[in-house]
């Protein structure tokens, strides 16, 4: 007789048939950053679960931040952390530490990966003309060597999943004088995911999803329409982090990203949780003609 523990392992495994379906073959694009990025645990879960989706036929693509280890190296280094409006004013000696830093985050990453027998590529998006930018300011202020994204090449990536590699990208890009540029992470993996028309973007995060009261975890928003989300954000109720990354779900969808969701990077193998499951977990920015499922 086999045991029941097999049978659910099983069955655990038939459900998953219709995601699998769903996404094959299909880009997904995963911002990584937060204490995913800190804790070792949580580190070796997401690279597991990236693997897995890249061997069962998948696309992924990862995006990373690294702000915490950019800020503990500002630190150590004796100079101060200053963000506006979630951007890191970023002066020229910030800039080579923020590239220093993304660069050996990067290497990690890969190393990694490739530890569990898939080949990755890291990149940043100076390499093949992936990002270019222009000076961003924030509400008219000069907040330094920040990017704005205004074209995307996609041919690096394209060429690295045709030949099976799992592409890491950080988020450094060229300004059109050739000057590299400090580039928030989750505008840089929407507009990866964009110029890709991936299938699904996912930010991994600190936070259980966007909240409807700050302060309360239990207040998290299952679907949020994009007209909702700038309400939220008029009302104060989104700031900080999560400002850019709404700011860049709203953008993604906008364009023809299929879905976007902000999930916590905290649950362990969080990732198949969102991708397996009907309801997913965290917070679906959706267009606003959609219906929403979840939400009463
Ligand atoms: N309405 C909200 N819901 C959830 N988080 C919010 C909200 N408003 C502000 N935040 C802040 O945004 C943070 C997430 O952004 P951030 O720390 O930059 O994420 P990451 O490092 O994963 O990119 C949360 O930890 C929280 O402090
Ligand atoms: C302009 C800007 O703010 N750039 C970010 C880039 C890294 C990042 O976005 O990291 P997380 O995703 O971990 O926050 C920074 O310097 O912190």
């Amino acid at each position: 007789m086999v045991s029941q523990k097999y049978l659910d392992k099983a069955e655990v495994l038939i459900e998953a048939l219709p995601y699998i379906q769903r996404f094959n073959r299909k880009i997904i694009v995963v911002k990584y950053g937060g204490s995913a990025m800190i804790d070792e645990e949580l580190k070796k879960d997401v690279i597991e679960d990236v693997v897995l989706l890249k061997l069962i036929g998948f696309k992924p693509i990862i995006v990373h931040g690294g702000g915490k280890e950019i800020s503990r190296w500002v630190d150590k280094v004796g100079m101060d952390t200053k963000f506006i409006n979630g951007l890191r004013v970023t002066d020229a000696e910030t800039m080579e530490l923020a590239e220093m830093v993304l660069a050996k985050v990067n290497k990690e990453l890969v190393t990694k990966i490739q530890s569990l027998g898939i080949k990755a590529a890291g990149i940043s998006g100076q390499d093949g003309g992936l990002l270019t930018v222009k000076k961003k300011y924030s509400d008219g202020k000069d907040i330094g060597f920040v990017g704005d994204v205004t074209k995307v090449e996609p041919k690096i990536l394209k060429d690295l999943l045709e030949k099976d590699f799992l592409p890491v990208v950080f988020p450094i890009g060229l300004d059109s004088e050739g000057v590299s540029y400090n580039i928030n992470a989750d505008e840089a993996a929407s507009s990866i995911a964009t110029a890709l028309k991936a299938e699904k973007l996912a930010y991994l995060s600190d936070v259980e999803g966007v909240r409807m009261d700050p302060s309360d975890p239990e207040s998290v928003i299952s679907e949020l329409y994009t007209n909702e989300a700038k309400e939220l954000i008029e009302k104060g109720i989104i700031s900080g982090g999560m400002l850019p990354k709404i700011q860049n779900c709203i953008d993604a969808i906008n364009k023809g990203v299929s879905r976007v969701h902000i999930m916590d990077g905290r649950i362990p193998h969080g990732l198949l949780l969102e991708i397996f499951t009907n309801k997913g977990i965290g917070t679906a920015i959706i267009k606003e003609n959609e219906e929403k499922y979840w939400n009463e």
